[in-house]
């Protein structure tokens, strides 16, 4: 294949079939692996687009800067469009992102402003109000604003939607994906229904995000957040992109299990995929009991695992988080422990039961001994 340049290989990512990891899933399970684009996340197809409507739009001309506030891995798409076509990009970005990412961005040219992952979105040091900030002091500035530009979710329509509805030729009957601003999920969401309106749409949330709470009840409730590890995944404002509407269920999952799943798939199906990849797969089990051999899973793995190398494939990191241990301690909300242990508790009850069961043993053979 010969392309023009760099951004005409974004988009048609495949789809890989996860048979070792879900062999105990009565369902066919697909991977939409979205680190096979050249920015090495689904991000590509979100930046591009909302920059080249920019463009039609009027807005935006070579030479003019480019402001967004980024998780890293939209910071990263832009930087690589912005290289291509002559955009001055600036980023603000939370202090959550590993330093992988924030190392790319900068390979990439891009000017990075790191701020605190702890001050709310209204604080004027968080980065939504310094993103908006910085393009009102910029001359010439153009703020992206992913979570409320519609053409984020319009991307999806216009690619990943297609594409998963042909890879499966149609047979798809439940579409798995993380909800941060809402886009990939959202405009995928909205091809496929339009299709079948029988697909099941799944969102991922993560605990310490408001839009699960959102969801059910229509009700912003701040009491929903607190730090949480995965990257990516969840939000603590609502974002525009969000079509509520069209998720059929929404799927809370925890730091510890979606690390370890992030593992599996590297040592099982060969794919290093990112934190929030884990957090989907980690859905696709908790549908286990609502699947049927007929049905066919797709779970949107958005970015690539080298981006988290220092952080879930790192045991040094996992054993800080507790994450290696059996009782886990790394979520700081205490509702988050009712469900973190969604994996450890199963495990944790059986490894209980035995002991159990070995000390009464231990006690009878004692009694029997003295009597
Ligand atoms: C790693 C990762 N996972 C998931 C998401 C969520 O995707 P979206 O913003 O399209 O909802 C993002 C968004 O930044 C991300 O970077």
């Amino acid at each position: 294949m010969r392309y023009e340049n760099v951004l005409a290989t974004i988009g048609n990512t495949p789809l890989i079939h996860l048979s070792r990891i879900s062999k105990d899933i009565p369902a066919t399970v697909y991977g939409k692996v979205e680190s096979y684009n050249p920015g090495q996340s689904a991000k590509d197809r979100t930046a591009l687009f909302m920059v080249e409507q920019a463009e039609q739009e009027g807005l935006i001309k070579p030479g003019d800067t480019i402001v967004e506030a980024t998780s890293g891995n939209t910071g990263y798409s832009l930087a690589m469009i912005c290289s291509l076509k002559g955009y001055r990009c600036v980023l603000t970005v939370s202090s959550k992102a590993s330093q992988e990412k924030l190392s790319l961005l900068k390979a990439m040219g891009a000017e990075v402003v790191v701020c605190p992952a702890d001050a709310a979105p209204e604080d004027p040091r968080s980065y939504y109000s310094r993103a908006k900030q910085l393009s009102e002091d910029i001359p010439g500035a153009y703020y992206l604003a992913q979570n409320f530009n519609l053409n984020n979710s319009k991307a999806h329509y216009s690619s990943t939607g297609p594409e998963i509805w042909e890879q499966t030729e149609g047979k798809i009957t439940h579409y798995v994906c993380c909800a941060g601003t809402g886009g990939t999920l959202s405009g995928t969401a909205r091809y496929l229904k339009e299709k079948n309106p029988d697909i099941k749409i799944i969102a991922v949330d993560a605990y310490g995000s408001v839009l699960k709470k959102y969801w059910q009840t229509g009700e912003f409730d701040e009491s929903e957040i607190y730090p949480y590890k995965v990257e990516g995944l969840g939000k603590t404002i609502i974002p525009g992109n969000v079509a509520f509407d069209l998720i059929d269920d929404f799927i809370k999952v925890t730091d510890r299990s979606s690390a370890h799943r992030a593992r599996q798939l590297a040592r099982q199906e060969g794919l290093l995929v990112g934190y929030s990849s884990g957090s989907a797969m980690q859905a696709v089990f908790r549908l286990k009991e609502q699947l049927k051999p007929t049905d066919v899973v797709v779970a949107l793995f958005p970015d690539h695992g080298t981006r988290y190398l220092g952080k879930i494939y790192n045991d040094e990191w996992m054993r800080q988080q507790g994450f290696m241990q059996m009782e886990p301690q790394n979520q700081q909300h205490p509702a988050a422990n009712q469900h973190m242990n969604e994996d450890s508790y199963t495990r944790y009850r059986k490894i209980y039961r035995a002991y159990r069961m070995k000390y009464k043993r231990y006690l009878r053979q004692t009694l029997k001994s003295m009597s």
